[in-house]
């Protein structure tokens, strides 16, 4: 018997978005499931922003319909108070302390978990009667981070919350977010450009390429439907013809090929070929895909099926 579907807490059907003659996002369909964390990926300009201000009803769609627990969210107070946006570059009165901006975000969301809030500023070491537009861009990040996890909202949104984040600062973030969702599961979209580092926190992914999603699908079953392949040019290529090539690169007389897969009888297949198999990550994955897209492969070297006779060293 299979699971029943878990709800969606929000929707995108069909959504277009423009500004004056640039559209940012096409036909965009997908869902946020109840309790899960999504990574929205995408290159520079891809409409993950976009879809985001959609989400949190800062923006209404040219087409489609958004909607957020059950209702479209803008200018919808009832739907607001339990969608939580992180931003980069978010603005405060010019004499608010970071005390004072956590204290009207307790005033707004009604999961506001105060304790967290306190602890969280005690381990990014933030100075919490700093005005907070005083504070480096790190900290304005960690600011953000406190924020959306003490918000216990929903649905919460993080758009590259970590700007400026070291890297001991952003695996504190990882950590204090996987730490709560467990305890406090809720819907999570997260866009970020450093794919590997939060690969393992991801549920759902969903990739944006030029206002269109490429790619919506849940991160195990992703993990096992590619892989990469490293052997000789010439049996690296035979493979290659025999399944969906994403990627391919040759130094030498050995070629690197990302290969889509079926199952284990393709893996095996490869290694009964004489090559090395190993899975692809996500951020090899996600390049390979957005590489392969026909506009993409205008724009860039040749390693897509069709040129696979070109790739030399
Ligand atoms: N207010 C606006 N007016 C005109 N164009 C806009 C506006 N907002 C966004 N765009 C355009 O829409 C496209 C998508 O922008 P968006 O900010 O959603 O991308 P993104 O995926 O978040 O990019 P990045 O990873 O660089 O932050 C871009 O081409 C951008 O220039």
């Amino acid at each position: 018997m299979t699971a029943p579907p878990t709800p969606a807490v929000a929707t995108l059907r069909d959504v277009t978005m423009r500004f004056r003659e640039h559209t940012a996002l096409e036909g965009v369909s997908t869902a946020f499931e109840q309790n899960t964390i999504t990574g929205l990926l995408g290159r520079n300009g891809a409409g993950k922003t976009t879809l985001m201000q959609l989400l949190s009803g800062h923006r209404v769609p040219t087409a489609g319909r958004v909607e957020v627990l059950g209702a479209g969210p803008y200018e919808n107070d009832r739907v607001l108070r339990h969608i939580c946006f992180i931003k980069e570059g978010q603005r405060y009165p010019d004499h608010f302390r970071v005390r004072d901006a956590l204290a009207a975000a307790a005033m707004v969301f009604p999961g506001w978990d105060g304790d967290l809030a306190a602890d969280l500023v005690a381990d990014f070491d933030l100075p919490a009667k700093r005005p907070v537009n005083k504070l480096s861009r790190g900290m304005n990040s960690m600011v953000g981070i406190v924020m959306g996890l003490a918000s216990r909202a929903p649905l919460t949104l993080f758009d590259e919350p970590y700007l400026g984040l070291d890297a001991v600062a952003r695996q504190m973030f990882y950590d204090r977010l996987l730490a709560d969702y467990a305890e406090h599961p809720r819907t999570i979209v997260l866009s970020t450009h450093l794919i590997e580092e939060i690969a393992s926190l991801l549920e759902r992914v969903l990739l944006i390429d030029r206002g269109r999603v490429l790619l919506d699908a849940d991160a195990e079953s992703l993990r096992d439907s590619a892989v990469t392949v490293t052997g000789p040019a010439e049996t690296v290529q035979t493979f290659a013809r025999q399944h969906d090539l994403l990627h391919t690169e040759t130094l030498g007389g050995s070629s690197r090929a990302v290969v889509r897969i079926s199952g284990a009888t393709d893996r095996r297949a490869a290694a009964a070929q004489g090559l090395a198999v190993e899975p692809t990550n996500l951020q090899q994955l996600v390049v390979a895909m957005t590489l392969q897209t026909p506009a993409a492969r205008g724009q860039h070297h040749p390693t897509g099926p069709a040129e696979l006779e070109e790739v030399s060293s």
